[in-house]
């Protein structure tokens, strides 16, 4: 938040505020001068909101979400480190989205371009006595948060090891995009890749359609794919682009009917109006030498579409 510069630059770059949920956890609000608008929790370093300059919420949060710990909430972009899924022996998805993030008031410089006429904040997550207790690797990790001038929503992870042994890990953004309804929306760039299908116990197969579009539930690690995949949200006429660098899969997630209702955080027939598609490392986990960093990043917009 170490932010300065000319009166011009400040107005470009947009506002960033600190407030409080109901129950005292921090929340960074980024604002850039068109009014679109981002909300980040220190509870999991996750991306809660995010709207466009016409205020409409792009992210899908269920109604029925759990805000506090140590339940992690059900939507926006829950990050998944240092684990995904069950593989592994850690709890679901990891330890880091039902932690409490402190915001980094100096963290290590990134490229100008990811600054410059931006609202951003900078997180940072290191291990507890108990996370190393259950995972005994000292790490680091930087999240930056940004909302460009156009308003592009960014993600940018930097893991590092300070350990003094290899260590592991896999990753994902488990990024909830708000849509109309699933079985208006289709995703393109996954045509002809291998996914592993969680629902037929992690088996690989290839996609044979030109475009996945939705008729049950599918929780899919779609690998090495291109790193750009498209949403297109037919009812809405818009479609999201997702762009990663550093993440080579993508994870697909919609829980449908009957497992949405097994769910305590997800309201009835809520499972229509979202759909994860994400950049994840899943398959392939990253291994970082004791000072090396990793950097995966995750970059979110919305053009309209006919
Ligand atoms: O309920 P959660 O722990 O947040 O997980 C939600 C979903 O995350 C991923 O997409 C997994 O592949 C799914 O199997 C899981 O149901």
């Amino acid at each position: 938040m170490n932010h300065s510069g000319s009166a011009s630059e400040q107005s470009q770059r947009g506002a960033v505020e600190v407030v409080k949920d109901k129950h005292g956890i921090q929340q960074v609000v980024l604002q850039n001068h068109r009014g679109a608008s981002v909300r980040v929790s220190l509870y999991g370093g996750q991306v809660l909101s995010w709207r466009n300059d016409r205020g409409e919420e792009l992210l899908f949060t269920s109604s029925k979400a759990i805000f506090k710990p140590p339940k992690a909430v059900r939507g926006g972009i829950p990050i998944c480190f240092p684990q995904f899924g069950n593989r592994g022996s850690l709890e679901q998805h990891g330890f880091a989205r039902n932690k409490v993030w402190v915001i980094d008031k100096n963290p290590p410089p990134l490229h100008p371009n990811d600054s410059i006429g931006k609202a951003y904040i900078d997180l940072l997550l290191k291990p507890s006595e108990e996370d190393l207790k259950i995972w005994p690797h000292s790490f680091e990790f930087r999240l930056r948060v940004s909302l460009a001038a156009d308003g592009y929503l960014t993600l940018i992870s930097r893991i590092r090891n300070i350990n003094c042994k290899p260590f592991s890990f896999s990753f994902a953004y488990h990024t909830y995009l708000s849509i109309s309804d699933i079985s208006e929306v289709r995703i393109e760039g996954l045509e002809t890749l291998d996914y592993l299908d969680n629902l037929c116990q992690k088996e690989r197969f290839t996609e044979q359609g030109d475009a996945l579009t939705f008729e049950a539930e599918v929780d899919r690690v779609y690998l090495s794919s291109s790193d750009v995949v498209a949403v297109f949200d037919h009812e809405r006429k818009r479609t999201f682009i997702v762009r990663k660098e550093g993440l080579p899969d993508v994870v697909v997630w919609n829980p449908w009917e009957k497992k949405s209702k097994s769910m305590v955080d997800f309201g009835d027939e809520e499972y229509k109006q979202m759909l994860c598609v994400n950049g994840a490392a899943v398959e392939k986990p990253i291994t970082l030498k004791p000072g090396e960093e990793w950097t995966g990043r995750l970059e979110l917009s919305v053009v309209p579409s006919s």
